[in-house]
């Protein structure tokens, strides 16, 4: 018997960052009701699907989202009624009701919402866990790339680059790559304490020191990594989301460091990388040049790709097209994939299934203002994404992650996989 939607609505609700965001709820003609809540950027790409905003100078400063959510109840509940809970049903008629490229008449907010929603009641009609409805068989767990030192515009910019993140590469499991995170992260608190430094937090509950460069980041970690006892490079390794975009002059092509006091050219910007590269056990950069700056994303991936995962944030917003440019130019060999920034769950899932038939890597991406939903971990378990990056360990909407993979690795039991580093992005 299939089961149908009878009621869709919106509401606005919070975020990690205490900002308006959208939580859609479904609710099915067997009584049952789902929710789903989609969170929210900072460093944003300018090539996103458009987030509706209110723009009510009166209600949190222009950041209410109360029209999204409510285009919920006005304009999808109408057309979702009696239509089977299916999510790529759902989201088909979804692209055709909004009826942009960007979603930006309904909102990408108010379309993932209910998006998601739809794909949670799906796997809740099979009655299945969202990942093991998405997965078939052959369920992954992915490697995680944690937040250790923010800095950029989740940091009040006291660095330029904006994430320092370890990868457990060496762990055995997910629970065990878990595990030297969290010893990693204490060691760090008293590495830092002991400098000196503050311990206040970031947007994603990454340390947001005052260091003096980036290069300085890397050396604390380096001590933090040794003080957990831990193998630098063969047990713990770094990723680092530079998020360039956010740094470069469009008009002039330069890069400014502001730590630093430098500004550099692309090609200066390829070689700071890989100087990092060559005295850091760095093997992932995000967004290491500008979103735009597609003439010397190539140059990067010709001089570090074939060791280094070079990730597309920015430069490929998880849309097809521009994963397919990035593909055809050569500019990356791994694709960021954030649900938020092409508006739907089968239009994302399609960007992994493309990101991996060019064997480019993907790493399947929280946002900086999140929610307690979980949905994340079971996406990347379901699509197999080999990696997730989520932020910190120590804020409850990232731990809404972190915990459900702990569950779903534990109900996997002895079927478990663990993605380990050869989930990594690599030219060869
Ligand atoms: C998660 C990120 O930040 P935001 O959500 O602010 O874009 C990122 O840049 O990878
Ligand atoms: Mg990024």
């Amino acid at each position: 018997m299939t089961i149908t939607i009878t009621r869709a609505v919106g509401r606005e609700i919070l975020d990690s960052r205490g900002r308006p965001t959208v939580e859609a709820e479904l609710e099915l003609d067997d009584g049952r009701i789902v929710a789903a809540s989609v969170p929210s950027g900072a460093s944003t790409g300018s090539h996103e699907a458009v987030e509706r905003r209110d723009g009510d100078p009166a209600r949190y400063r222009g950041l209410g989202v109360r029209d999204a959510a409510a285009a919920i109840g006005a304009e999808i509940d109408p057309v979702l009624r009696g239509l089977p809970a299916i999510g790529a049903v759902i989201d088909r008629v979804l692209l055709e009701l909004d009826g942009t490229p960007g979603k930006s008449r309904l909102g990408a907010n108010a379309v993932l919402a209910v998006s998601l929603a739809a794909a949670r009641a799906e796997a809740l009609v099979a009655g299945v866990p969202l990942w093991r409805h998405l997965a078939g068989p052959e369920p992954l767990l992915p490697l995680p790339m944690v937040n250790m030192i923010s800095g950029g515009l989740h940091a009040g910019r006291q660095l330029d680059f904006q994430d320092f993140l370890v990868m457990p590469v060496g762990a055995e499991s997910y629970r065990q790559a878990l595990e030297w995170t969290g010893d990693v992260h204490a060691a760090l608190a008293e590495e830092l304490a002991a400098r000196g430094h503050s311990l206040l937090k970031a947007d994603e509950g990454g340390f947001g020191p005052a260091l003096g460069s980036n290069r300085e980041a890397l050396d604390v970690l380096d001590a933090a990594v040794e003080r957990a006892g831990r193998a630098l490079g063969s047990e713990i390794a770094y990723a680092v989301d530079v998020a360039s975009t956010h740094f470069h002059d469009p008009a002039g092509g330069t890069y400014r460091l502001r730590s630093e006091d430098r500004e550099l050219s692309a090609s200066g910007m390829v070689r700071l990388l890989e100087r990092m590269v060559a005295e850091h056990p760095v093997i992932s950069i995000e967004d290491g040049l500008a979103e735009d700056d597609w003439e010397h994303w190539p140059e990067l991936v010709a001089r570090l790709g074939d060791r280094v995962q070079i990730v597309g944030d920015d430069l490929f917003v998880t849309h097809p097209a521009r994963v397919r440019r990035g593909v055809e130019t050569g500019a990356a060999n791994a694709v960021l994939v954030k649900m938020n920034q092409i508006g739907t769950i089968t239009e994302t899932a399609e960007v992994v299934e493309l990101a991996r038939a060019h064997r480019f890597a993907t790493v399947i991406s929280a946002r900086s203002g999140e929610t307690e939903d979980p949905a994340l971990a079971d996406l990347a378990v379901g699509w197999r994404g080999g990696q997730i990056k989520i932020g910190s360990i120590t804020q409850s909407e990232r731990l809404a992650k972190y915990n459900q993979l702990l569950r779903i690795e534990e109900a996997l039991g002895d079927a478990a996989v663990f993605a380990g580093p050869s989930a990594l992005g690599r030219t060869s």
